[in-house]
């Protein structure tokens, strides 16, 4: 098979059905909501966490088996049961009306997967092998996680801020590369990270500063 193509998918807003409220649904709707999809689950029995969920109106609930129609309007589908022959059903519709679908038991029928994901506010790391290694995938995922610390969040907004800046304030783009990439290679992240800095604010800007008088 050829190798899946990585997007980033914009769900805000966007109806997503789940079919099945087992632990591994449970994992497909934290994912949806983390990135503001409007959620559905169809299953007649939740697990504690959808549950509460349902409770709390953030996902909204069918208790009951998936039926042929259930999918319409979506604009992804995870079929999530535990049973083949429902999620068979669930890839049948979604090819008839073209809709994104995941089978959480045949990789090779879904027509997107889910990778391990890191996200440090702006900063998304993700990791698959081709479902070859669910397992692999959360391996390294933890190990990044290690690498790529919470300090992240606030690096990639500076950088994000300095970016605008340089954009406005340097007219040639290979300086406006060599600046990026300067700032990204001088190490300030690792001394911050390291506790040997402060004020990572202060010493990006003032590295700037003197690469543009240089
Ligand atoms: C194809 C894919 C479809 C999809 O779900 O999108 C898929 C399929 C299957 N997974 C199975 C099993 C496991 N899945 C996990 C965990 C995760 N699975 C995820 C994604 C994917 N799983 C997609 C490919 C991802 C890639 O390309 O690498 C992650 C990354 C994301 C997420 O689910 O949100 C999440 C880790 C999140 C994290 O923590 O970082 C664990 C580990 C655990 O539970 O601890 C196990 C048990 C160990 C093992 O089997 O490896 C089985 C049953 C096999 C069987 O019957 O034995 C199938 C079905 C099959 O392969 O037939
Ligand atoms: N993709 C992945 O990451 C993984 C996939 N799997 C696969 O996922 C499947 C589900 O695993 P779990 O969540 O652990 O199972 P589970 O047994 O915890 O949950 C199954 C859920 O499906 C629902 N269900 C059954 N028939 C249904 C129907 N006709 N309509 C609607 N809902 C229905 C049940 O009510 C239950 O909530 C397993 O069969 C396994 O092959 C397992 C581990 C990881």
């Amino acid at each position: 098979m050829d190798s899946y193509y990585p997007i980033m998918l914009n769900i805000s807003g966007k109806l997503c059905k789940v079919i099945g409220g087992g632990k591994v649904a449970e994992r497909k709707v934290n994912s949806l909501l983390e990135c503001g999809g409007e959620v559905e689950v169809i299953s007649p029995i939740l697990t504690r966490e959808l549950e509460k969920y349902a409770k709390e109106g953030v996902i909204s609930v069918k208790r009951r088996k998936y039926v042929y129609g259930d999918l319409e309007g979506s604009f992804l589908v995870f079929a999530a049961t535990n049973d083949e022959k429902t999620n068979e059903e669930c890839l049948r519709e979604c090819r008839e009306k073209d809709i994104l679908l995941n089978i959480v038991d045949k990789p090779d029928k879904c027509n997107f997967i889910v990778p391990s994901k890191i996200q440090r506010g702006d900063l998304t790391i993700t990791i698959s092998t081709n479902g070859k290694s669910p397992a692999l995938s959360k391996k390294i995922r933890e190990e990044l996680e290690a690498l790529y610390s919470e300090k992240y969040i606030e690096y990639v907004n500076l950088l994000g801020e300095i970016r605008k800046r340089v954009k406005m304030e340097i007219t040639d783009i290979n300086k406006r590369r060599d600046i990026m990439l300067k700032i990204i290679n001088s190490g300030i992240i690792d001394k911050y990270i390291g506790g040997k800095i402060n004020d990572l604010k202060k010493e990006l800007y003032d590295f700037y500063k003197k690469l543009i008088m240089d």
